[in-house]
């Protein structure tokens, strides 16, 4: 074997220790903005949910080369727009210990995942009709280790259309679907006090919402970033 020259060998380990370097701080940027951010609006992460996240974040890319699961591919809008969005619900609703959430149109797992993480006590189901976007929630669940997730692969009139015998939910949440769509459908599978939960950007048209609902809480915040505001509004059935 051809022996190197002791230069060599120095800027080989150079290299190897820059690369390494390089690396780490690239994730420790990412799980740092991660932590701080949700710190910011008075959630603290473990240092194992971090993980979890880091995870989630890199399967997502992985799977969008190949599967369109979201157009939201940055790191940081990642983080921002999808992470600290979702858990941001955990802000605005004081969710009963072992509820059971529905989130419709859940997607590549939004906003439904990023909250199971945080609160491992809550059961979920996400409802997505797409084949695609549902292989990798299930994928994704497994990976995680998460239980008491199940994935409903189907629309949501599909999902009413088969509830009978199935435990009605404390809380119905949605992201990225019109709101009237989903209050229409919602009052057979929540509990009497059952509530809807929305993610709007602006506040919600009292005008367009039907006549037995009710606005219990609206909760504003920017995202971090100046990726724009948020209002997360829960309502609830008067009849
Ligand atoms: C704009 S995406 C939002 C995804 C995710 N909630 C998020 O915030 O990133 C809307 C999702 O709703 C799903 N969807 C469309 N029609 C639906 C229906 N009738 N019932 C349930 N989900 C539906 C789509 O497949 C898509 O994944």
């Amino acid at each position: 074997m051809t022996q190197l020259p002791k230069s060599s060998y120095l800027s080989l380990d150079l290299t190897v220790s820059i690369t390494y370097v390089f690396h780490v701080e690239q994730r420790t940027d990412i799980q740092s903005l991660l932590s701080s951010t949700a710190s910011s609006i008075g959630i603290n992460m473990t240092a194992d949910q971090v993980s979890k996240f880091m995870i989630y974040l890199k399967q997502l890319k992985e799977w969008n080369k190949t599967t369109n699961l979201t157009s939201i591919v940055k790191d940081e809008e990642i983080v921002i727009k999808h992470f600290i969005d979702s858990i941001a619900a955990i802000k605005a609703e004081c969710f009963i210990d072992g509820s059971l959430i529905f989130d419709i149109g859940s997607g590549a797992g939004f906003p439904g995942i990023p909250i199971k993480i945080l609160r491992p006590d809550i059961r979920f189901v996400l409802i997505e009709p797409s084949k695609k976007k549902s292989s990798f929630l299930r994928y994704i669940i497994g990976l995680l280790r998460l239980r008491g997730v199940d994935v409903f692969e189907g629309s949501l009139e599909q999902f009413v259309d088969s509830f009978t015998n199935h435990e009605q939910a404390n809380y119905v949440i949605a992201r990225g679907i019109k709101f009237e769509f989903i209050i229409g459908l919602s009052r057979t599978i929540l509990t009497s006090n059952g509530k809807i939960l929305l993610f709007l950007s602006t506040l919600v048209d009292r005008a367009r919402l039907p006549s037995n609902t009710i606005v219990e809480n609206e909760y504003s915040f920017d995202l971090p970033a100046g990726y724009g505001p948020r209002v997360l509004t829960s309502l609830s059935f008067s009849s």
